[in-house]
C-alpha cells in the first residue's frame, strides 16, 4: 500500500490564516490585511490575551497552536451486508492526509470517496482500522466531537432561513455544544459572509440566489463551525459548466489564503488537477496511487490509473502498433494514450518512426477550438487523436496514415486490473453550430 508523502510542515499561524503575504492580491476583503483576517474569523474578544481561538475541546488557544488537523488512516476497512453476501467498500487503506491543503479523493462513481469521508468524519463507523486526527485516535468519536464541516453537491441550505440565519445555525450550534464561549452569532456570520464575497445578501433566501452564490453560503455555514477539517463532495456537480468553472476558481483563491485541511471527493480529473495539491485515486475501495496532478498523469503507477486519467485505448498486445514498437508483454491487453501515438501522412524514412503501421482516418470532428480525429488500426482498434485548432494537420476521411508509438506508451494489463474498459470517446452525433462532422 501507497503512503502519502510525509506530512509537509504545518503553517500554523492560525486557523484561516494567511498562508503568505504574496497572496495578498488574491485574499477576499476580510483578509486582506492580517489584523482583520484575525478579526474575522477568531472567536469573540473576550480574552486580552491577544488574538485568540478555539481548539477541539473548547478552550481557548492561541492563534499560533492552530492549524489544519493532520489526519492518518491505517488498515481502514468497511464492510456492508447485503443480500449478496458480505460487500467490501473500503478496503484496507493505510494514509496520511497532509493538513492545510486540499487532498482530492478521486475515482469512478461506486469507487468508495463517499465512504471513506464518512468514515473519516464520523459519519459511519469503520469495520476494522484507525483514524487519527494530529496523532489522537478518534476511531470511535461520535461525529458531533471530530468537528467537521462539509459541503455537498445539493446545497442543504434551509430554505426557510435567511441567507445569515443559514450560517448563524452554524455558529449556534457551536455555542450550544459548548465550543463557543460567547455568541455573537450575527457578527460571525456577516464576518463569514464577507470572506465568501456575499456581504450584503444576508437578508435573501436561498431561493432567490444563483446556484454559486448557494454553494457560497453553504461553504460560509460550514466554516461557521471553525471546522477541524472540511469536506467537499462533489460541491460544483449541481452546477453548470460556466458557473462551475469560476466557483472552482473562486474557491481555490480563498482556500489558498487560509489554513485548513480540506478533503474534496469527486470523479472530475480536471476539478482535482485544479484544486488539489495532492489526488488519492480510489478504485473498488482501494488506493491505486497518491501523488500530485502532475505524478499521475506524468506516471501512472497502475493499468486503472492509466485508464481513468487518460481516455487511454485498449489494443491486443499483438497489434502490429505495439509489435512494431518493441514493446513485449505476456499479457493479453495494452492501454495507450493516444497522445502517445505519433501519425503521419508518410510514413517517415528513419528513426524508430519508419515502423509506423498504416492507418485511416474514420472520422473527423471539428469542435471549433479542437479537431478530432478517430483513427482505426488494421486490426480495427480506434485511436482519438486531438489537436488545438492552431495544429490541425487537416487530414481527410478515408486518407491512409501512419502511426507509430515508442515502447514506453504502452501498458500492460488483464481484464481484472480495470473497473471499466473506457473506448475511444463517442463522437458527438448531433450537430451544434460550431462543429462540423465528416464522415467516411
Ligand atoms: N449502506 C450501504 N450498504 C451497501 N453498500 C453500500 C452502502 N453504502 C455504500 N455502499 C456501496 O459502497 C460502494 C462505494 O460507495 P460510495 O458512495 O463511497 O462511492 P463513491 O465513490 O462516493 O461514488 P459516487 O461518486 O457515485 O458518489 C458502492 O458500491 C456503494 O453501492
Amino acid at each position: 500500500m501507497q503512503r502519502a508523502p510525509a506530512c509537509k510542515a504545518n503553517a500554523r499561524g492560525g486557523k484561516f490564516a494567511l498562508k503568505g503575504p504574496q497572496r495578498a492580491h488574491l485574499r477576499p476583503a476580510a483578509l486582506r490585511h492580517p489584523q482583520s483576517a484575525r478579526a474575522a474569523l477568531v472567536e469573540s474578544p473576550t480574552s486580552t490575551s491577544g488574538d485568540t481561538g478555539m481548539n477541539g475541546n473548547g478552550h481557548l488557544v492561541s492563534m499560533d497552536q492552530m492549524g489544519g488537523t493532520q489526519v492518518s488512516v491505517s488498515g481502514l476497512r468497511r464492510e456492508y451486508k447485503t443480500e449478496k453476501g458480505i460487500f467490501v467498500a473500503i478496503d484496507d487503506v493505510s494514509l496520511d492526509i497532509t493538513p492545510n491543503q486540499i487532498t482530492a479523493l478521486l475515482g469512478p462513481s461506486g469507487s468508495g470517496k463517499t465512504t471513506f469521508m464518512r468514515l473519516i468524519s464520523g459519519l459511519d463507523t469503520v469495520t476494522s482500522g484507525n483514524i487519527t486526527f494530529d496523532g489522537v485516535d478518534v476511531t470511535d468519536l461520535p461525529v458531533q466531537e471530530r468537528e467537521c464541516g462539509f459541503v455537498f453537491q445539493n446545497y442543504a441550505l434551509w430554505n426557510h432561513k435567511t441567507v445569515l440565519e443559514n450560517i448563524m445555525f452554524g455558529v449556534e450550534i457551536k455555542h450550544k455544544r459548548g465550543l463557543l464561549k460567547e455568541l455573537d452569532a450575527r457578527k460571525r456570520a456577516e464576518e463569514l459572509l464577507e470572506l465568501v464575497q456575499l456581504d450584503g445578501l444576508g437578508d435573501r433566501y436561498p431561493r432567490q440566489l444563483s446556484g454559486g452564490q448557494r454553494q457560497r453560503v453553504a461553504l460560509a455555514r460550514s466554516l461557521a463551525y471553525k471546522p477541524r477539517l472540511l469536506f467537499l463532495d462533489e460541491p460544483f456537480g449541481a452546477l453548470d459548466a460556466v458557473v462551475r468553472k469560476d466557483l472552482r476558481a473562486w474557491m481555490k483563491e480563498l482556500m489558498s489564503t487560509i489554513d485548513i485541511t480540506c478533503i474534496l471527493a469527486t470523479h472530475d480529473q480536471e476539478e482535482a488537477r485544479d484544486l488539489a495539491e495532492e489526488i488519492i485515486v480510489f478504485n473498488k475501495g482501494r488506493v491505486e496511487q497518491i501523488g500530485t496532478a502532475e505524478e499521475i498523469a506524468e506516471s501512472p503507477q497502475t493499468p486503472f490509473v492509466k485508464n481513468f486519467t487518460s481516455m487511454s485505448s485498449v489494443l491486443a498486445s499483438n497489434n502490429m502498433l505495439v509489435r512494431n514498437s518493441s514493446f513485449r508483454t505476456s499479457k493479453p491487453s495494452v492501454l495507450v494514450d493516444p497522445k502517445d501515438v505519433e501519425v503521419y501522412s508518410e510514413r517517415p524514412t528513419d528513426g524508430p518512426a519508419r515502423r509506423a503501421v498504416p492507418c485511416t482516418v474514420k472520422h473527423r470532428v471539428n469542435l471549433g477550438w479542437e479537431v478530432i480525429y478517430e483513427v482505426m488500426l488494421k486490426e480495427g482498434d480506434l485511436l482519438e487523436k486531438r489537436y488545438p485548432r492552431a495544429e490541425d494537420p487537416d487530414f481527410d476521411v478515408g486518407e491512409t496514415l501512419h502511426a507509430y508509438a515508442p515502447p514506453l506508451a504502452f501498458m500492460s494489463f488483464v481484464s481484472e486490473d480495470l473497473t471499466t474498459i473506457s473506448k475511444p470517446q463517442a463522437l458527438p452525433a448531433a450537430s451544434p453550430a460550431n462543429l462540423t462532422f465528416d464522415e467516411e
